[in-house]
């Protein structure tokens, strides 16, 4: 436990333009792809975080051959990819608390087959991947857990795919099947392949982001509605030769609450009308709560419009953003209710548990339910000073600096942020972007 914090002043209004980090989704996938794919790959502007870091740490241990570039406009990784045939055939692998990391590795490294650990932190350990295991192993790969059966650390052994057709359950995690998708071109080596959802899948629009980096990179993945996905034999990733990672939509979301509280307009610049994220529709959820925004193909602006108004809607698509609606809910008009969020739960802390302690810190009234969260703002014209506690989530310590902001109804609080180096998972000058936007 670290005994670090930052003390953030009250600020009377936000103004300004962020250029956004790299989009963790899209790195993490785009890497993996190059690391699989015949020839070389120039990724520009990836994410610079651990849950890159520990993708790129990966990918050395096997054998895979990047370098990084520091060039006038940001950087470039030249990846070399090893066309589906890993050098090494056995590492140790320290995946920290990246979903979206762990979770494909592991699909790729059964499905190549090998001997390989693959361990985190201890959260990592307590987030699940036994939908993702079984579903491996049902079609014959051999993945065992070292721990707890279900979750992490995994030794993964030499198997061998004999199904033609997986199924994997959707209602837990959208990376599951993600996972899957990223290796069936490596499984349809002389039959199709087809992924049967089982149950409800979650989180859609990141099954986007996969489809659309998987079509990037030459492979063509037939799909019927959400329920069943089949992929021809005979595909093989191909470099697109150099791709671009958009800015991160998720990180953009605590600019654009910023811009619609503390006055505005913020400008975030790396996604917009153009973006394949889905997080891009948090805009959506803030105009629909009264802040004006505003598109172009590559920024988002946000300005308040008034006081925001209470919200009542389901975030499955957004789970990440609908955090930071939870804070922005803070200067609301009323009660707003986040529904569907049940993910939230098995993600870098229970976020449904972490989010109404902390918000009840600051005033608010909160109810908490299996799958949602009802958040009443205080009465009072003011938050309370509090001292926000993280748990080492990245998204807490980000969304919590809202509430220094003042909105139009109620002014923020003076608040420290306990171990605020938890943004470095996806977002390390978090707060030094936050402080040039506070005026
Ligand atoms: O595939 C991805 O890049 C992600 C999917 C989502 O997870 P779930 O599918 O577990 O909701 C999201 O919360 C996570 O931050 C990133
Ligand atoms: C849930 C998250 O991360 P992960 O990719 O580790 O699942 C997140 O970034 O909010």
């Amino acid at each position: 436990m670290t005994h670090e914090y930052l003390d953030l002043q009250t600020v009377p209004h936000v103004e300004g333009a962020v250029r956004l980090p790299g989009s963790k989704s899209i790195s993490n996938r785009i890497l993996l792809l190059s690391a699989l794919s015949q020839g070389k790959v120039d990724i520009v502007d990836l994410l610079a975080s651990d849950d890159t870091a520990v993708m790129l740490a990966a990918l050395r241990a096997l054998g895979v051959e990047w370098t990084e570039e520091q060039t006038a406009t940001g950087t470039i990784h030249h990846v070399t990819g090893v066309a589906g045939v890993l050098p090494n055939q056995s590492a140790d692998l320290f995946m920290g608390n990246a979903g979206t990391a762990i979770r494909p590795l592991t699909a790729a490294l059964a499905v190549i087959g090998g001997d390989y650990t693959l361990h985190g932190v201890p959260r990592m350990h307590e987030r699940p991947i036994g939908d993702l295991v079984d579903a491996l192993n049902a079609a014959g790969t051999h993945v065992e857990y070292t721990g707890n059966p279900g979750f992490p650390p995994l030794h993964i052994k030499q198997g061998k795919i004999t199904s033609e057709r997986l199924s994997v359950r959707g209602d837990v995690s959208s990376q599951f099947l993600t996972a899957l998708l990223m290796v069936a071109p490596l499984m349809a080596k002389e039959h199709a392949i087809t992924i049967d959802v089982v149950g409800e899948l979650i989180s859609k629009p990141y099954i986007e982001i996969t489809l659309n980096l998987i079509r990037r990179f030459g492979v063509t993945v037939e799909q019927d509605g959400w329920a069943s996905f089949t992929i021809q034999p005979g595909q093989v990733y191909q470099s697109p030769g150099t791709i671009h990672v958009e800015g991160d939509a998720s990180s953009a979301s605590y600019f654009l609450a910023a811009g619609a509280i503390g006055g505005g307009p913020v400008r975030v610049e790396g996604v917009g009308n153009n973006s394949i994220q889905g997080d891009v529709r948090f805009a959506a959820a803030l105009a629909q709560m009264g802040a004006r925004i505003t598109m172009g193909d590559n920024w988002i602006e946000a300005q308040a419009d008034g006081p925001l108004k209470a919200i009542d809607a389901d975030f499955n698509h957004i789970p990440d953003a609908a955090m930071t609606i939870a804070v922005a809910a803070l200067y609301a008009d009323g009660t707003s209710t986040l529904r569907n969020i049940a993910s939230w739960r098995v993600k870098e802390t229970d976020r449904i548990a972490a989010m109404a302690a902390e918000l009840r810190k600051v005033g608010a009234t909160v109810e908490e339910g299996p799958d949602y969260l009802k958040v009443t703002p205080p009465a009072a014209a003011a938050l309370a000073p509090a001292t926000i506690d993280t748990y080492d989530d990245h998204r807490m310590a980000m969304c919590f600096s809202l509430v220094s902001l003042d909105g139009a109804l109620r002014k923020g609080a003076a608040t420290r942020i306990n171990d605020p180096k938890c943004v470095n998972k996806t977002f390390p000058d978090y707060f030094t972007a936050f402080a040039r936007i506070a005026k």
